[in-house]
């Protein structure tokens, strides 16, 4: 029997998106307990982002699994977060913390089919795992994409963020898992006995060229039997669409964004999430419209894109830039040659108009 193209990275994949979900889950509730007992947790990087036990934990847990799955020799992965600030004198205390979360999320491993650690983890082995993470990815070859908590602000502030991994090969994203920890889940998407009212926390996961997208809950120290099939809303009328974009200004020109969607015909008021939910809200239908303009020196990541591209597409959307131009995941860690912006949405139809309002809001702004 034909072994299913890219099954093994995709089962691990979801699998481990799960498990580093489940470590972010409960250091976000230690992030709750006065601040005498969590301040180790959070910490400023050199351009003032936040970055956190989550941070440094899950992307220590993901880079851990790949290499006893697919074997530490060959392995490419591109990640945010690195270790410099984690191996100084003054972190021992911060590394602990990590090494804790670590280990606690491992020893549930095999809950979840993926292979556990005979011993823990010591501090050697979580900052090899963190620093294997420095390839910058490029045009040829395979490269894991990762992304360990996005929208860390959302997760200090406890609230939306996602865990990202996708997998890249010469230059095209192959697949990619969004955990959603604090994202609702509906009443269809429920299964395996987890239809409790109010329940939040899914991941989502495509591979390319499916023309499927799927979602499963997250359910508390496990993995789900099942999954529910996405699909992007069919809402193609602008006074019926949903418009996110980021929360923070700094991220995204806010007014611009304003001025696109009321020239395109957009009457509600746009929905500002942190982080790639806002991917996966287009992805089941909660949203139509995605857009993110930064200031014209910051340089998009492929992390922060490379998971919610492909299951946005999967899922029946279109993501390009503001020219229309599919984003550039060959390039190394940037989006290179990105025009003006990002712009996904739940069809054609939509993306279209929002395109041709870009159009038009430059060649008068230039005028
Ligand atoms: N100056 C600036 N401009 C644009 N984008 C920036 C900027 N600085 C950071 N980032 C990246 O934004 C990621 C979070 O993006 P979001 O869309 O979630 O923004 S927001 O938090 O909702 O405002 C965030 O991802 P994480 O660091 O993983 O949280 C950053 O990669
Ligand atoms: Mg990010
Ligand atoms: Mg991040
Ligand atoms: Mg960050």
């Amino acid at each position: 029997m034909a072994v299913e193209f890219l099954a093994k990275e995709m089962e691990t994949a979801v699998r481990v998106v799960h498990l580093a979900s489940s470590l972010c889950v409960k250091v976000q509730d230690k992030l709750r307990l006065p601040s005498s007992t969590n301040g180790g947790h959070v910490k400023s990087k050199d351009d003032d982002s936040p970055v956190t036990v989550a941070d440094w934990g899950v992307q220590a847990i993901v880079s851990w699994v790949l290499a006893q799955v697919f074997g530490g020799q060959n392995l490419s992965i591109v990640a945010e977060e690195d270790t410099e600030s984690l191996s100084k004198a003054e972190s021992l205390g911060l590394l602990g913390a990590v090494s804790s979360a670590v280990n606690e999320a491992l020893s549930e491993a095999s809950k979840y089919g993926l292979p556990k650690s005979d011993k823990p983890l010591g501090t050697a082995d979580i900052l090899e795992a963190i620093g294997r993470c420095n390839s910058v990815g490029g045009p040829k070859g395979r490269h894991w994409v990762l992304d360990p908590v996005d929208g860390t602000l959302g997760f200090v502030r406890g609230d939306q963020y996602a865990v990202a991994l996708a997998l890249i090969e010469n230059g095209k994203v192959l697949l990619g898992v969004l955990g959603c920890p604090n994202y609702p889940v509906k009443k269809e998407g429920l299964s395996n006995g987890c239809n409790q009212p109010g329940a939040k926390g899914c991941v989502m996961y495509a591979k390319r060229g499916s023309g499927q997208a799927w979602m499963q809950p997250l359910i508390p120290g496990g993995y789900p039997e099942s999954a529910t099939l996405l699909k992007v809303s069919s809402v193609d009328d602008p006074v019926l669409a949903t418009v996110c974009e980021p929360v923070e200004r700094a991220n995204s020109n806010h007014l611009f964004t304003a001025g696109l969607a009321d020239s395109m015909g957009v009457r509600k008021k746009p929905m500002r999430v942190y982080s790639m939910v806002k991917y996966a809200a287009i992805a089941c239908g909660d949203a139509e419209v995605f857009m993110k303009f930064a200031q014209s020196s910051y340089k998009e990541k492929i992390w922060d894109h490379a998971a919610g591209v492909v299951i946005v597409e999967e899922a029946g959307g279109v993501v390009t830039d503001a020219g229309g131009r599919n984003l550039d995941f060959s390039k190394g860690v940037y989006l290179e040659g990105l025009d003006r912006g990002i712009i996904a949405c739940s069809g054609q139809v939509l993306h279209d108009k929002l395109i041709g309002a870009v159009y038009a809001s430059w060649e008068s702004s230039s005028l």
